[in-house]
């Protein structure tokens, strides 16, 4: 059997707040196969951004190892960390993945240069936003976007290098049902595609639509 996309091991992660410690990941272990959806869901404070983050490379975790598509991602150099995200992860998050002086489809063009090696996959930027629906947008910058605009051109550029690893959080956290349905749908045909997704939902149509569900509580699987 092919190994899985994700393969991440009881990941610690705490944090120090003067006296305060907060323990938010507590030994969370997660593998995702090609072509399978899991939603993570669980209470505020839960651990589900520390654990996008850490899968992410956008934060290291204090304990446990995270490989993507066969390269390890955790406990490496910000730089190591930032060349496997480009190489292999999207990553759609509710703090917004563009940048405010591009436009659309600068943000997009912008990404797809950082991860050289990935030409074969890449789709034009222009047929990515007619895919999320936002093709008319393509000039416009990020801070001119509707709600539901800016979360179809986070997608679009979460996209835009054909991932092994899809990982959103919330991406449907602020949308209206028809732009909920489209991202659901876009998600899966990533999936379809072959990717391994990941998606931090409060959504009940799209817990509903993964392949598996789990809940985080105190930072471990309940
Ligand atoms: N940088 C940080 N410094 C200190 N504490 C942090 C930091 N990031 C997260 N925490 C704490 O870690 C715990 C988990 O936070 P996290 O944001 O992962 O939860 P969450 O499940 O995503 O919550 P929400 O649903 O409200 O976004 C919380 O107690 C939070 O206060």
């Amino acid at each position: 059997m092919a190994a899985p996309v994700l393969s991440a091991y009881s990941m610690y992660r705490f944090f120090r707040a003067g006296e305060e410690e907060t323990f938010a990941l507590q030994g969370v272990g997660l593998e995702v196969e090609r072509g399978e959806t899991v939603a993570v869901t669980g209470p505020s404070g839960s651990g589900k951004t520390t654990l996008l983050n850490c899968l992410a490379g956008l934060d290291e975790p204090d304990g446990g190892t995270v490989h993507v598509a066969g390269e390890r991602i955790s406990h490496r150099t910000e730089r190591e960390r930032s060349a496997v995200r480009a190489r292999h992860i999207g990553v759609l998050f509710q703090s917004g993945n563009l940048l405010d002086h591009l436009t659309v489809r600068d943000n997009i063009a912008l990404v797809q240069r950082l991860a050289p090696g990935s030409a074969r996959t890449r789709v034009p930027p222009q047929e990515l936003l007619e895919r999320v629906g936002i093709a008319q947008r393509a000039g416009s910058l990020p801070g001119r976007l509707s709600g539901g605009e800016a979360a179809r051109a986070g997608l679009a550029v979460a996209l835009a290098n054909a991932p092994d690893l899809l990982l959103a959080d919330e991406p449907t956290g602020e949308v209206d049902g028809e732009t909920e349905r489209r991202l659901l749908a876009l998600l899966g045909e990533r999936a379809a595609a072959g990717a391994a997704v990941v998606v931090v939902t409060h959504s009940r149509a799209v817990a509903g639509a993964a392949d598996r569900v789990l809940r985080l509580r105190d930072g471990r699987w309940a």
